[in-house]
């Protein structure tokens, strides 16, 4: 089986507090973007992880489709399979590329060994593996509040928006981006503004927390998104902690951007 985990963008991302766990209480609007990886995952005689494509930090035994499969060998008698992984989505970029191919991990298993795990037990098992992986067992943008894992459905919709996504050469950890940020509650709720407020009024009122400091200690992450907003952009934003950087046009553009910039164009799918 094949699947194509897809990256995400955030839609404003609010930080509200630092909760007794150490994770942050936040809000934001997870939207799926269809720059993707290539996972497969087949029944095999020994459980075996390869991959392909971009280098990956880490591990590989530590790898989230790894992790995926040992969760769910927990509660179901798995048979052994060999999961190959091609890497496009940028790591360490605010994409979520680890997260998703975690929860195709989750999907794939689930179909191919007909667990008939629901799309909710699927995000419970998810956000196990991390607090964006339950996004991904969905098909539709949605509101990510708690740590990110309580997903609530808020109808929007980007479809056939041109979407332009750049990610310089740094890389962002996604823990030393939350260490960056002081927690604060939001004048306006996120869910007003991308409810009540059309997409051409988002700039200068959709926000994501993490840019002040993550523009401050990378000064090459702002001038990116500034050039998105030059090239005609509706809104353009860093997405999570960074480093990428997504702009909305509502016509197609072709940019050019400089040598070590992974970037991405097309057309929203969803
Ligand atoms: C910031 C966001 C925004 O969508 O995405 P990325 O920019 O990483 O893609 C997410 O909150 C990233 O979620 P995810 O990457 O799944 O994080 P996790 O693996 O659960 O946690 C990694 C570390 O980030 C911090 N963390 C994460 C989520 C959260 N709500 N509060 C936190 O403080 C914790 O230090 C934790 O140890
Ligand atoms: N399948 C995977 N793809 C990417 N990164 C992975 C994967 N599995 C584990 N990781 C680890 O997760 C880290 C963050 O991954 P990623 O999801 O790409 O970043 P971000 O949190 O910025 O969206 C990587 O640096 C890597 O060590």
């Amino acid at each position: 089986m094949v699947a194509f985990p897809p990256c995400k963008i955030n839609l404003g991302l609010h930080i509200l507090h630092k909760r007794t766990d150490g994770y942050h209480a936040l809000e934001t609007c997870f939207y799926p973007v269809p720059w993707t990886d290539i996972l497969e995952v087949i029944p095999s005689d020994t459980l075996a992880f390869s991959q392909s494509g971009d280098t990956i930090p880490g591990d590989p035994h530590d790898n989230l489709c790894l992790r995926a499969y040992h969760l769910l060998q927990k509660d179901f008698t798995l048979p052994p399979v060999r999961i190959h992984l091609h890497k496009i989505i940028p790591t360490g970029a605010g994409l979520g590329g680890g997260s998703s191919d975690g929860a195709y991990t989750l999907r794939l298993l689930n179909d191919l060994f007909n667990l008939n795990l629901a799309p909710a037990a699927l995000a419970a098992y998810a956000a196990q593996l991390g607090s964006d992986c339950a996004f991904f067992t969905q098909d539709a943008p949605q509101l990510g509040t708690g740590r990110g894992e309580i997903l609530t459905n808020i109808g929007i919709s980007l479809k056939g928006k041109f979407l332009v996504l750049a990610k310089p050469p740094i890389h962002v950890s996604t823990a030393e981006a939350y260490a960056g940020i002081t927690p604060a509650t939001p004048a306006t709720p996120l869910t007003q503004i991308l409810t009540q407020e059309p997409l051409a009024a988002w700039k200068g009122k959709l926000h994501n927390d993490f840019e002040a400091s993550v523009f401050a200690r990378h000064p090459s992450i702002e001038p990116l998104r500034e050039k998105l907003y030059r090239a005609g952009a509706v809104y353009a934003s860093m997405s999570g902690s960074g480093a990428a950087v997504f702009g909305i046009f509502d016509k197609g553009v072709d940019l050019a951007f400089d040598p070590g910039v992974l970037h991405w164009s097309g057309v929203l799918t969803r």
